[in-house]
């Protein structure tokens, strides 16, 4: 496989031959690995439906007409289908938060994972899309698709540290995190994103987050966090981190009775990874929360 990750720091990267950057830390490294091994039929066997690949979860109710009878042969494939169309639900509903956004604009997707989210918004907006993610795999899995939809113009995957980006100050009309801001630092991530967003631009995170009112995380959190390796933070702790970077709230949106329907789908499926009944009963007993926070850079 040819490789155009642009995997560096430069602003324009075009070539093969560009370097991966070192790993900042340690565990950025064991991040980057973990990625770039990962290949979940769950993850890509939805992303066969139509050719968006997503890791993220899904919004809205099951559609049991289209799904029909669980003894027919077809049910199978049907509920994959489900499952995908509610995963791109989700990514819908992160785009209709950014605001208004035209082709002369650019966007950035932060920890961009194989980059379905940055085609659609690339097919939504017109927009120029820039990605990056810490997995070389995911970043040349995102441009080889680009370019087999002949988009590679305007949605671009690269290796690079979402806390230290290439992007120029205030250049950039909305950024987003979906699902990713559980690997960093929130006040240093939106630091990040404070700096590269133009005064008026919109950021959007869709994210898991545990419940301050339940007190601290529970059992199923720290589950959550083994399974994939990551720190997921508090509601609070989004909010303030945003406060202190010039990120002013417009839309705090709780979701975790839209991805429920999702996860009880998903636990019936063979696609099972073993992560289900953590999600159902963390969303169940009120201590971990879906949710859409959209902000504007003040
Ligand atoms: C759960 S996946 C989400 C992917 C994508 N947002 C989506 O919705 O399909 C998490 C992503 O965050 C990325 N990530 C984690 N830490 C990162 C960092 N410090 N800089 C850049 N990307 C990072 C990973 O490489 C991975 O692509
Ligand atoms: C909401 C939270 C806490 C998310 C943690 C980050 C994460 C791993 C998201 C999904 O990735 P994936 O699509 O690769 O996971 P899976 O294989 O479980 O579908
Ligand atoms: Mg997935």
């Amino acid at each position: 496989m040819t490789t155009e990750t642009t995997a560096t720091n430069s602003a324009t990267p075009t070539t093969a031959t560009a370097k991966i950057p070192a790993p900042a830390t340690p565990y950025q490294e064991d991040i980057a690995r973990y990625w770039n091994n990962e290949a979940r039929p769950v993850n890509l066997r939805l992303g066969d439906v139509d050719g968006l690949y997503h890791h993220h979860y899904g919004i809205g109710s099951v559609d049991h007409a289209a799904l029909g009878d669980p003894a027919h042969s077809e049910y199978e494939k049907k509920l994959i289908a489900e499952l995908h169309r509610l995963e791109s639900a989700q990514a819908e509903f992160l785009l209709d938060h950014l605001g208004s956004v035209g082709p002369d604009d650019t966007l950035v997707d932060a920890g961009c994972g194989r980059g379905g989210s940055m085609i659609m918004a690339h097919q939504r907006f017109g927009a120029k899309v820039e990605g990056v993610t810490l997995s070389a795999a995911q970043a040349d899995f995102g441009n080889r698709r680009a370019r087999e939809l002949r988009v590679e113009d305007h949605v671009r995957s690269r290796v690079c540290n979402m806390l230290d980006t290439p992007f120029d100050k205030g250049s950039i009309a909305a950024s987003w995190n979906n699902e990713s801001t559980m690997y960093v630092d929130l006040h240093d991530l939106f630091a990040e994103h404070s700096r590269f967003l133009k005064v008026g631009g919109r950021y959007v995170t869709v994210t898991g987050c545990w419940n301050p009112r339940y007190g601290q995380p529970s059992k199923w959190v720290s589950q959550i966090n083994a399974h994939f390796e990551c720190n997921i933070h508090s509601r609070r702790e989004y909010l303030r981190a945003m406060a202190d970077n010039r990120l002013v709230p417009n839309a705090v949106i709780d979701l975790t009775p839209q991805t429920l329907p999702y996860w009880e789908l998903r636990a019936t499926s063979s696609l099972v990874t073993g992560i289900e009944e953590a999600f159902i009963e963390s969303y169940r007993d009120g201590s971990f929360q879906y949710v859409l926070i959209a902000a504007d850079r003040v």
